[in-house]
C-alpha cells in the first residue's frame, strides 16, 4: 500500500507555505471564499503558486463559484479546483471542462447516508474529500475543525480516489489515518493558532505523524 500523503489547506502566507513544502505536503491549499478568515485574492495567490515547487500541487478551494473567479484562480496558475458548495455533478463536470484540471468535491459526512453523494460525482469529480457537515448556517461549510466519525467508511465501496479531512491534527491523524486507510488527508484548523492564522509548528508535526506511517 502506497505511503499517507498531506495536503495543508488554507495557507496565505509565504512564511506557512514554506512550512508545508520542508514538512513534505503533497498538496497545498488556498481558500478563494470571503466569508472565510483563509481567503485570499487570487492575484496574491499567484505569488504562492508560483513559489510552490512542481512536485508539489496546487488545490484551490470554493464555495459555489462563478466562472469569473474561476478564471481568475486559473490565471493565477491553480493545478486542481475543490469544490466545498453546492456544486452539482453537472456544474462540476462544467468546471472540469472549461478548465481541464482535476476537481475535488467535497462530500459533508454526518452519518452514512451521506456518503452515497459521492457516487452521483464519478464522470464528474476526480476525487472526493470526506468532510465533517457543518451544522446548519454555519458562516462556512469546512475548516471549522469538526470531524466525522471514522468508521462510517468501513466498507465503503469509493466510487472515486479520494481524501479525508475534517478536524484532524497532528494527535489524532495516525488513528485516522488507520481507521480509514485514507492515503491522503486534509488539514486546515488543526494547523492553526487562531482560525486563519498557520503555525508552523503545528504543520512540522502534523506532516511528521503522517510521515512516520
Ligand atoms: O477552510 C476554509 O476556510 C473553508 C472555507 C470554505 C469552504 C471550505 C473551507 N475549507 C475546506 C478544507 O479543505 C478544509 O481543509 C477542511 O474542511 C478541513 O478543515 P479542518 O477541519 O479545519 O481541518
Amino acid at each position: 500500500m502506497t505511503r499517507p500523503t498531506a495536503k495543508i489547506c488554507g495557507l496565505s502566507t509565504a512564511v506557512t507555505l514554506d512550512a508545508a513544502i520542508a514538512g513534505g505536503a503533497s498538496h497545498v491549499g488556498f481558500v478563494f471564499f470571503p466569508k472565510s478568515p483563509r481567503d485570499m485574492p487570487p492575484e496574491a495567490a499567484a505569488a504562492l503558486i508560483q513559489r510552490t515547487p512542481r512536485g508539489v500541487a496546487t488545490v484551490g478551494v470554493f464555495v459555489d463559484p462563478d466562472d469569473e473567479l474561476i478564471d481568475r484562480v486559473v490565471a493565477a496558475g491553480i493545478g486542481a479546483l475543490q469544490l466545498h458548495g453546492k456544486e452539482s455533478p453537472e456544474r462540476t463536470a462544467a468546471l472540469a471542462a472549461r478548465t481541464g484540471l482535476e476537481i475535488w468535491k467535497a462530500v459533508p459526512v454526518r452519518t452514512r447516508a451521506d456518503l452515497n453523494m459521492a457516487k452521483s460525482y464519478r464522470g464528474a469529480a476526480t476525487r472526493i474529500l470526506y468532510d465533517a457537515k457543518v451544522p446548519e448556517g454555519a458562516a462556512i461549510p469546512g475548516g471549522l475543525g469538526l470531524r466525522f466519525d471514522w468508521t462510517l467508511l468501513d466498507g465503503f465501496a469509493h466510487p472515486l480516489p479520494w481524501a479525508l479531512s475534517g478536524g484532524l491534527d497532528a494527535d489524532n491523524v495516525a488513528e485516522a489515518i488507520g481507521v480509514t486507510q485514507a492515503r491522503l488527508v486534509d488539514v486546515s484548523s488543526g494547523v492553526e493558532s487562531a482560525p486563519g492564522v498557520k503555525d508552523v509548528d503545528k504543520i512540522a508535526r502534523f506532516l511528521q505523524s503522517v510521515a512516520r506511517l
